[in-house]
């Protein structure tokens, strides 16, 4: 199942610089890992904004809900998720 997934990071006022720098880097590892599971299919960065569009292709809303929630940066995001299906006229068969 594919979902178009927007997080916003919102960056509290105060928060430990260095604990953030990790929470980071920990977010980047995570994330890569699921790329390369072909789980976290796409990102684009939205520009002048701390906020990312994604693709996940995941087994149902549970896994992804799960997924989302773990994430180390996920405290400090506010996550918008759309289920997406395959158009009709899609030329393309990898996106269902
Ligand atoms: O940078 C972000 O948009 C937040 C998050 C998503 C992937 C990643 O490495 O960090």
């Amino acid at each position: 199942m594919l979902f178009h997934v927007t997080m916003d990071v919102h960056v509290p006022h105060g928060c430990d610089p260095v604990r953030f720098e990790q929470l980071k880097a920990a977010e980047k590892a995570r994330f890569q890992q699921l790329q390369r599971d072909g789980t976290w299919r796409h990102i684009w960065r939205v520009v002048g904004r701390y906020s990312n569009v994604s693709i996940f292709d995941v087994e149902d809303n549970a896994q992804l809900h799960d997924l989302l929630t773990s994430l180390p940066l996920y405290p400090f995001m506010e996550v918008k998720v759309t289920a997406l299906c395959r158009h009709p006229s899609s030329l393309h068969d990898d996106d269902r």
